[in-house]
């Protein structure tokens, strides 16, 4: 079996210029990959074209496990306002016409700490509560492949903190994408951070190096903090 899922881009334009310049990116199973870059360089581009959701471009090959199936956590927590919190945390298995497993999405809502809570409506719930619901509802899913656009950046600093150790936990195994602007959530959570860097011809990712603890990482630890002050430095430059 590959040991990383490859997308071959030979480029990718939008909108009549250049966003993604020829790059063969790997992203390695089970494992947490951040990315990083300017706003507007084409994270969100390059993780809907994992996805499936934007078409690949002529000669483009996207190398993944045969039916890798694919969850997807954004900034919103696109919770349904009619719906209880089990109910949204059930609603993927309900739209597939398939039984929810009941006994599993309450164990989920109470690992992201939402225990009591299972009859509220999203708007009873505060923003932290309302992504730990999106993140339970994207653990439900129970996929191999998740990608994550900026999943934690609507929280204050502490619930954000909380919620990247909830994820890093709970995702363990799993193949995962995360787009974000935080190079300390990215040194904390990921195995392989990429920055993408603006180029003539198009966005082209360098790596990064990430400390060697496991994740997730103590944001206090030294060589975190020393990477985060590199890492933002290299952002700077890339801007
Ligand atoms: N459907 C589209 N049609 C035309 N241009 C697009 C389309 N989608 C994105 N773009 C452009 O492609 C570029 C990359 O956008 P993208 O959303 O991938 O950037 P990003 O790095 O995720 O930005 P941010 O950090 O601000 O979310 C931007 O210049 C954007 O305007």
């Amino acid at each position: 079996m590959a040991s990383s899922i490859g997308l071959l881009l030979p480029g990718m334009r939008l909108g009549g210029r250049d966003v993604l310049g020829a790059a063969h990116f790997h992203f390695p199973i089970g494992r947490i990959t951040a990315l990083l870059g300017p706003s507007g360089v084409g994270k969100s581009t390059l993780l809907r074209l994992l996805a499936g959701l934007l078409p690949l471009p002529p000669g483009a090959r996207l190398d993944a496990p045969p039916g890798a199936r694919i969850a997807w956590m954004g900034q919103q927590d696109l919770l349904l306002p009619w719906l209880d919190l089990l109910g949204n945390v059930t609603l993927g298995a309900r739209l597939r016409g398939a039984r929810p497993d009941m006994a599993r999405a309450r164990a989920l809502i109470a690992e992201v700490g939402l225990k009591g809570h299972e009859a509220a409506r999203p708007a009873e719930l505060s923003g932290g509560m309302r992504q730990r619901a999106a993140l339970a509802r994207t653990l439900m899913e129970d996929r191999p492949l998740v990608l994550m656009d900026e999943p934690f950046s609507a929280v204050d600093a502490p619930t954000r903190h909380r919620l990247q150790t909830l994820a890093a936990t709970l995702l363990r195994g799993r193949t995962v994408v995360l787009v974000t602007h935080d190079p300390l959530e990215a040194l904390r959570l990921a195995d392989q951070v990429l920055v993408l860097r603006p180029a003539p011809g198009g966005a082209l990712p360098e790596a990064h190096p990430v400390p060697a603890a496991p994740v997730p990482r103590p944001a206090q630890d030294p060589a975190v903090m020393a990477a985060q002050a590199a890492l933002l430095e290299r952002l700077a430059e890339a801007a």
